[in-house]
C-alpha cells in the first residue's frame, strides 16, 4: 500500500551537500500503524514530506497504492495529497475563516468524497458536535487537532502521515486524541505513519522504527509493554 525502498535525500547548505537520508525502506500495509522516532535533525519530516509528496527524493522509489511518485509532476502529486494521503501535522492548519463544520468537510469536498453522515460521525465520535458552528480560535488546542483529525479522515485517506500529532496537546488530551485516531483508522482500514519522539506514544501503534545517521533500524526501542 505504501512502499519506500531505498531513498537518498540531501539538502545543499552553504557547507556543501547536508546528505540526510542514506538509503531508507520501509512499508505499511492497509490498516498498519508505524511509529517512526529519532532523534532531532535525524531527517522524520523530510521523510514525511518526500512521501507525502511535498519533496522530491534524489534517489530511491516511494509507492502510494501502486502509484510511484517519482512519475509524478507537482499536479499529479497534489492530486495524492488529495486523493490518498492524509497530512496531520502538530500546527493545526485549520482555515480560520470556515467553522468546524465546513473545516471538517473541506478536504472530503476537494477530493469529492463528501458524505455528511460520515462527517456527522466523526464530529460525535471526536466530541465536536456541540461545536460545529464555532471558528478554530473560539477551540481549545485539543479540539482543534480533533477538528484536524476529523477533516483528514473525512477525506477517507489510504494512508495518513502524521509530524507529531500531539505535540503541543499535554499528555492527558495528547493521550485521548491519538486513542481517537488510532481508533478511527482501524475501523476504516487506513494506515498511519507517525513521527513522534515519545517513545510511550510510539508504542501505542502496531510497529515502530527509528532513524539514525539516515538509516532505519529498531535501535533503542524496547519491546512495547504488554
Ligand atoms: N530545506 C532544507 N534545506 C537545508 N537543510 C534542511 C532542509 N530541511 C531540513 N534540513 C536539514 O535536514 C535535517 C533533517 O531535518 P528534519 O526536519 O527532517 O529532522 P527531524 O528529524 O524531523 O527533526 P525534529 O525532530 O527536530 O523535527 C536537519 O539537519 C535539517 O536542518
Amino acid at each position: 500500500m505504501l512502499s519506500v525502498t531505498d531513498i537518498h535525500k540531501s539538502f545543499e547548505t552553504e557547507d556543501g551537500p547536508l546528505p540526510v537520508l542514506r538509503g531508507v525502506s520501509l512499508t505499511v500495509a492497509p490498516g498498519d500503524t508505524l511509529a517512526l522516532t529519532g532523534e532531532s535533525g535525524s531527517g522524520k519530516s523530510t521523510l514525511l514530506h518526500l512521501i507525502g509528496g511535498l519533496d522530491t527524493a534524489d534517489k530511491g522509489r516511494i509507492e502510494v497504492d501502486d502509484v510511484d511518485l517519482s512519475a509524478l509532476d507537482d499536479a499529479g502529486r497534489a492530486r495524492l495529497r488529495r486523493d490518498m494521503v492524509g497530512l496531520i501535522f502538530q500546527q493545526f492548519n485549520l482555515i480560520p475563516s470556515l467553522t468546524v463544520a465546513q473545516n471538517l468537510s473541506f478536504q472530503a469536498r476537494l477530493a469529492g468524497r463528501h458524505d455528511a453522515a460520515w462527517v456527522d460521525e466523526l464530529a460525535r465520535r471526536l466530541g465536536l458536535s456541540e461545536h460545529l458552528a464555532r471558528y478554530p480560535e473560539q477551540l481549545s488546542g485539543g479540539q482543534q487537532q480533533r477538528v484536524a483529525i476529523g477533516r483528514t479522515l473525512a477525506a477517507r485517506p489510504r494512508v495518513v502521515l502524521a509530524d507529531e500529532p500531539t505535540g503541543n496537546l499535554d499528555e492527558t488530551t495528547g493521550d485521548t486524541v491519538l486513542g481517537l485516531l488510532l481508533e478511527l483508522a482501524a475501523e476504516t482500514g487506513t494506515a498511519i505513519l507517525m513521527v513522534t519522539h515519545s517513545t510511550r506514544l510510539a508504542h501505542r501503534l502496531a510497529r515502530q522504527v527509528h532513524l539514525t545517521k539516515g538509516r532505519l533500524g529498531s535501535a533503542g526501542l524496547g519491546r512495547a509493554a504488554e
